[in-house]
C-alpha cells in the first residue's frame, strides 16, 4: 500500500497522466505546436480557416483545447467548450481527416518531447471520441 504526500495519484502512488505530460506548460506547448501544424496541414487546414482567421475564435479554441486535454488526462482545469458531437456535427469530417488531425497531435507531442508511454496514452484516450466527429 503506497501513499506519498500528494493528492496527484489514484491511491496507488501513480502520478496522473496530466504530471506525466508535464502539467499545464507542456500542454499548452503541445497545443501550439499542434494548432500551428494543423495550419500548414493541407489535408485539413481549410477547414480552420475561418478560425485561423479570427483571434478571438483562435484563442477560444486553444483554451477549449488545453482544458480538455488538462480535464482528460486527470489536471484540475475544466472543460467549458461543446461536447464533440455538437462541436463538429454538420462538419462531414472524413475518418481520413480525423487521421491527419491525430498525426498533426502525435508531430507535437514529438516535436516537445513528450515520452513514447505518455504520447500513446494521449491518442489513446482522444482516439475513441472519432466516433462522435466522424461522418456527423
Ligand atoms: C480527437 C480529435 C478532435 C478533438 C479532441 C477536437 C476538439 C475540438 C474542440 C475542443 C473544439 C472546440 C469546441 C468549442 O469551441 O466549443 C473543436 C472545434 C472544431 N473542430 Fe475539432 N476536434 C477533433 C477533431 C477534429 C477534426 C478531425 C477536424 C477537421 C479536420 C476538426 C475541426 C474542428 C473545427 C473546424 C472546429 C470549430 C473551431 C471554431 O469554433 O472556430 N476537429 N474541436
Amino acid at each position: 500500500f503506497t501513499t506519498r504526500c500528494t493528492d496527484d495519484n489514484k491511491g496507488n502512488g501513480e502520478p496522473t497522466l496530466y504530471t506525466r505530460l508535464g502539467g499545464i506548460d507542456v500542454i499548452s506547448k503541445v497545443t501550439d505546436k499542434f494548432l500551428t501544424n494543423v495550419v500548414a496541414d493541407d489535408m485539413i487546414n481549410t477547414r480552420f480557416e475561418a478560425t485561423v482567421g479570427n483571434h478571438y475564435r483562435l484563442q477560444v479554441l486553444r483554451n477549449n483545447l488545453i482544458d480538455q486535454i488538462c480535464a482528460g488526462t486527470g489536471g484540475p482545469c475544466q472543460y467549458k467548450g461543446q461536447t464533440m458531437l455538437e462541436a463538429h456535427t454538420g462538419m462531414k469530417i472524413s475518418a481520413a481527416e480525423f487521421s491527419a488531425l491525430m498525426a498533426d497531435l502525435a508531430a507535437a507531442l514529438d516535436f516537445c518531447e513528450v515520452a513514447e508511454r505518455e504520447k500513446n496514452d494521449l491518442l489513446t484516450i482522444l482516439t475513441p471520441m472519432e466516433s462522435d466527429i466522424v461522418d456527423k
